[in-house]
């Protein structure tokens, strides 16, 4: 693993820890950004991508609680910046077992596009059925993205004296934040262009 790496991967534990979120800036670079901003558009064009359903078979499509249109990634179909973003999260998980001993075993991760005005209301990760989702993870592949542009990632922290305290995040090419599935409520909030992302769970066995 690369020194550069290993700093990421402190600073986003350290923000888990501290602030139960963990956000890196620059964890693809540029070119990594657009070259998976490319793929996304190119798998679209192709019709590959499905309307985004609720629940834990995802089966309901209902455009009130979320707009997004996805596509699961594969590890046996994925092309090189792909594979290159897959490994990293690879290592992630490896790293987060190393040092935090959280028993990590496999991940899930897809393709997203919130079109414009589209949003995901106020959820939790982590399905009833499902308690193996331990992380959430984003990933951004927006270039230039102004915070007028909207389509911030609204996290809902609960306080210790029982309030909460919400954080924005714009969702900026290249950042990568990082959450307790079980634990942060979230919401997508709309955005006046198209909104890209990977977005994906670290799962215990
Ligand atoms: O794209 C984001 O910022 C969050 C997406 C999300 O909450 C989800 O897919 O569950
Ligand atoms: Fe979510």
């Amino acid at each position: 693993m690369t020194p550069t790496l290993e700093t990421q991967f402190e600073r986003l534990i350290d923000g888990i820890l501290g602030n139960n979120v963990g956000l890196i800036d620059g964890f693809l670079s540029d070119e990594e950004t657009a070259q998976l901003a490319q793929r996304l558009h190119l798998r679209r064009a192709a019709g590959q991508f499905r309307e985004a359903g609720i629940g834990n078979g995802q089966a309901v499509v209902e455009k009130t609680i979320r707009g997004d249109e996805i596509l699961w990634l594969d590890a046996q179909t994925a092309t090189s910046e792909e594979t290159a973003f897959l490994d990293r999260v690879q290592q992630l998980i490896e790293y987060l077992n190393r040092t935090c001993y959280l028993g990590l075993r496999d991940y899930e991760l897809h393709y997203a596009l919130y079109p414009t005005g589209t949003f995901y209301k106020r959820h939790l990760d982590r399905f009833r059925a499902d308690s193996k989702r331990k992380l959430s993870l984003i990933c951004y592949l927006n270039p230039n993205w102004q915070p007028a542009d909207g389509g911030q990632l609204a996290l809902y922290l609960p306080q210790p004296d029982g309030s909460e305290q919400t954080v924005q995040v714009d969702p900026l090419g290249g950042r990568l934040v990082c959450f307790d599935s079980g634990l942060l409520e979230h919401e997508v909030l709309p955005a006046t262009r198209d909104r890209l992302s990977l977005t994906g769970w670290l799962r215990t066995g």
